[in-house]
């Protein structure tokens, strides 16, 4: 098993990863079930593939559970929802000092982490991340939040997990789809500042998403530390650092709200197509070398994910994007700054770009 540690002072955590964990998880969570119990929040898809081992590991280990089975899905991220799961964890009796599972992917990390923050004014929770997208991004760094009907994650806070338990095996169940979708997080991390690993992900990206197990441990391990390295280091995205794992949000946000937050789209894939669209704008910006950008859109091309907007099924004007952009949470004195590239590898936070000039670069490249 390999672990990595974010380091935050007292509120620092290990991440365990390796197959099979998911078996042993009673033995590994024991020390988090302060009463001997668990709430457990997941989703439809995951209780069919996933719960009934959580459920069989916990009850070898004597620990008791209760499971709370939202639905699948972007929607679920709601207030709707959020009023229902803490409904439910407030009939449970759940107390401060308790952990609550998260089991699933990103919407049910994200949803429950928030409820988790609020909950008696904040309890503990734990993420075992069942997607590639939460398990080498999402579960680590303790963003937890919503979507308004102004945009994607504006409602939330940061909560840091007690806990990051991940098995690789849970991705053996997952559609191909939400595997690839997962793969754009991890294509980002090379693209931010690691053009060894984005060569890495050229080379075995295939491998991986045909299931190949050392290819798909490597990836999470190296995604992993890197975060958990950015994290320690910007908790709360304040000196500019954490903000280079946005690389590809402002765009894709934009494109996850055009598409109203639906499976026409997923978080993924509006991010890859959102890192394409950032690379082609740095080189059309003379920033970034355009072979990169051609690299970068190659590359995901292949991968499977959309590396245009005419691929990520959007039509609408740059003028409409660029407003749903204005609800991103980096906006600091009515000013955007973007995610840009000097190349592969050569993420920067870009203060003075020019709102008109994105609306009129998405109108051209489509
Ligand atoms: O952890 C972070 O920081 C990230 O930006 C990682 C993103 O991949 C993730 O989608 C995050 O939830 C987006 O954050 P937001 O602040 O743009 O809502
Ligand atoms: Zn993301």
């Amino acid at each position: 098993m390999s672990r990595v540690d974010v380091a935050l002072g007292e509120r620092s955590y290990a991440i365990d990863i390796a197959a099979g964990t998911l078996d042993r998880a009673g033995d590994l969570l024991r020390p988090f079930a302060k009463r001997g119990r668990f709430a457990i929040v997941t989703d439809a898809s995951v209780a069919a593939a996933q719960l009934p081992r959580l459920v069989a590991s916990l009850d070898a280990a004597g620990i008791g559970h209760d499971a709370i089975v939202l639905p699948a899905g972007e929607a679920t991220k709601s207030w709707a929802h959020l009023e229902t799961l803490t409904d439910r964890l407030l009939e449970l009796e759940i107390e401060r000092s308790d952990n609550i599972i998260a089991l699933g992917g990103g919407v049910i990390g994200d949803l429950t982490g928030f409820a988790a923050s609020i909950l008696k004014r904040g309890c503990g929770f734990v993420q075992v991340p069942t997607t590639l997208l939460s398990q080498v991004d999402s579960s680590v760094g303790g963003k937890t939040a919503i979507n308004s009907r102004a945009g994607k994650n504006l409602i939330g806070s940061f909560h840091q997990p007690a806990y990051v338990l991940i098995d690789p095996t849970t991705l053996d169940t997952l559609p191909a789809r939400e595997v690839r979708a997962g793969y754009a997080e991890v294509v980002k991390y090379g693209l931010i500042d690691d053009a060894g690993f984005f060569g890495w992900c050229e080379a075995n990206g295939a491998a991986l998403l045909a299931g190949d197990a050392a290819a798909r441990e490597y990836a999470i391990e190296r995604s992993v530390a890197a975060k958990a390295a950015i994290v320690a280091d910007d908790e709360r995205e304040t000196s500019g650092r954490r903000a280079l794992l946005n690389l590809g949000h402002t765009f894709g946000h934009a494109l996850e709200a055009e598409t109203g937050f639906s499976d026409r789209l997923l978080h993924g894939e509006g991010v890859a197509a959102g890192m394409a669209l950032a690379f082609a704008f740095s080189a059309r910006q003379g920033l970034c070398p355009a072979e990169d950008a051609a690299r970068v859109a190659a590359h995901l091309t292949a991968a499977g994910l959309p590396a245009s907007l005419k691929a990520a099924g959007v039509d609408a004007p740059g003028a409409a994007l660029v407003a749903h952009m204005m609800h991103d949470k980096k906006m600091a004195g009515g000013r955007l700054p973007f995610l840009l590239a000097r190349g592969i590898g050569q993420t920067f936070l870009a203060k003075d770009v020019d709102l008109a000039e994105v609306a009129a670069f998405l109108d051209e490249v489509r």
